[in-house]
């Protein structure tokens, strides 16, 4: 099923500029300082980016996340052969529910009386839908999660135009707040910490103090990167922030590099390089032995991760004769839930965020192509 397209920005404006779309946005802009309003009906909803669910799903998936982004067909023919590798089902939305299951024993274990749903921008249950049931739930306010820790317009700005947008295709619903990026909250730091940690503790004894650590996070066309967060280029300093936390609890004194991977988009348009292939082959000309790739800049072991670390990444490393382990992703980690728990407590006792920090909600705009 195709998702409706919905033009929520009349021409020339961008959607914050609409007071009645306004999602309200903690960073940049005065937080709001009052408490959730006593007996408010609440709800939070983890946004995300949806995945096929089968062989049929895949080209109507991929048509929805590249729609108006100028990605050519070759490129999409060659991704949704990596979808039919896994019988054309992502991993994706199976740990969402994962995710899901996991905060709401953490809520309820917290005594917080708080429903989480569940919507999507690119698959069902897409949050257009989710949102008429809030609304039919009687939900008066939503805290959204979003399934990215970082800045930029694909991990941060484009979650803000999903709710903008589900608002709109529902004629209002409850109001919503997006809870601040945590890339460099603890829970989500230890959590990757400990992935490190056990994939350095796989390598065989001989590489296993002297492996180069390498974090990954999805590429994004350099134009994108530019504008991210309220000074642009906030996508690399947070990841290489969170890398940095990461790797000083895992392995305190090791060094590390960022690098990128799943690079799409026609290859005449610069991204972020170098992608972790490259990389790989740059380090074995140098003598190194050994590599432990981080995923550090996604959530869970989606895609992207299974297929271009596990398998295209892992077979790079074996033709240089480099040994390989990747550490795994925040998923369910308790300490990851026990985050979320804590921004969502945050937000409802009110007063200024100690925790995450989020961009205004004017920054990041890359205009769609209409192709
Ligand atoms: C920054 C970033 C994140 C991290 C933040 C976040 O998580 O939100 C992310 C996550 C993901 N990206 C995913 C999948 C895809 N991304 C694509 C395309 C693109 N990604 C981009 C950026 C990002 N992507 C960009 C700039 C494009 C070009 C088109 C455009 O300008 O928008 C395409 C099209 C085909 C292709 O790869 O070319 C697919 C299929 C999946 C699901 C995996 C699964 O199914 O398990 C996930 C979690
Ligand atoms: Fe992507």
């Amino acid at each position: 099923m195709p998702r409706a397209t919905v033009d929520i920005t009349p021409p020339g404006q961008r959607p914050d500029e609409d007071p009645s779309l306004a999602v309200r946005n903690n960073g940049g802009v005065p937080p709001p300082a009052e408490p959730a309003p006593a007996g408010r009906r609440e709800a939070l909803l983890v946004l995300s980016f949806g995945g096929p669910e089968g062989p049929d799903d895949v080209l109507p998936f991929l048509e929805n996340v590249t729609r108006g982004r100028g990605v050519p067909r070759e490129r999409l023919e060659e991704v949704a052969q990596h979808y039919h590798h896994f019988g054309g089902v992502s991993p994706i939305n199976e740990q969402n529910q994962a995710l899901i299951a996991t905060l709401e024993r953490e809520l309820v274990g917290a005594g917080i009386d708080l429903p989480v749903y569940w919507g999507n921008r690119n698959w069902a249950p897409y949050v257009e839908d989710t949102w008429r049931r809030l609304a039919e739930d009687g939900i008066e306010h939503v805290y959204v999660f979003a399934t990215s820790a970082y800045a930029s317009y694909s991990g941060c700005r484009q979650y803000h135009e999903d709710i903008a947008r589900a608002r709109v295709v529902n004629g209002g619903g409850p109001t919503a707040e997006k809870l601040p990026h945590y890339f460099d909250s603890a829970g989500f730091v230890r959590a990757n910490a400990d992935a490190l940690a056990a994939a350095i503790a796989a390598l065989p004894d001989d590489v296993r103090d002297t492996a180069r650590l390498v974090a990954t996070a999805h590429s994004i066309p350099d134009a994108m990167a530019a504008v991210a967060g309220p000074d642009g280029h906030a996508y690399e300093a947070e990841l290489t922030a969170a890398a940095q936390r990461v790797v000083a609890a895992a392995a305190p004194g090791r060094s590390f590099d960022l690098v990128w991977q799943s690079r799409s988009g026609p290859p005449s348009v610069p991204w972020l390089e170098p992608d972790v292939n490259d990389h790989l082959r740059a380090l074995a000309a140098a003598g190194e032995r050994a590599v432990v790739l981080f995923p550090v800049g996604f959530i869970s072991d989606h895609l992207e991760v299974v297929w271009d670390l596990d398998n295209e990444a892992r077979q790079t490393a074996a033709e240089l004769g480099l040994a390989f382990a990747r550490a795994g992703t925040a998923g369910t980690h308790p300490a990851f839930v026990g985050t979320i728990r804590e921004l969502v407590e945050e937000r409802r006792a009110g007063g200024r965020p100690r925790l995450g920090t989020d961009c205004p909600a004017s920054c990041c705009f890359v205009p769609p192509r209409r192709s």
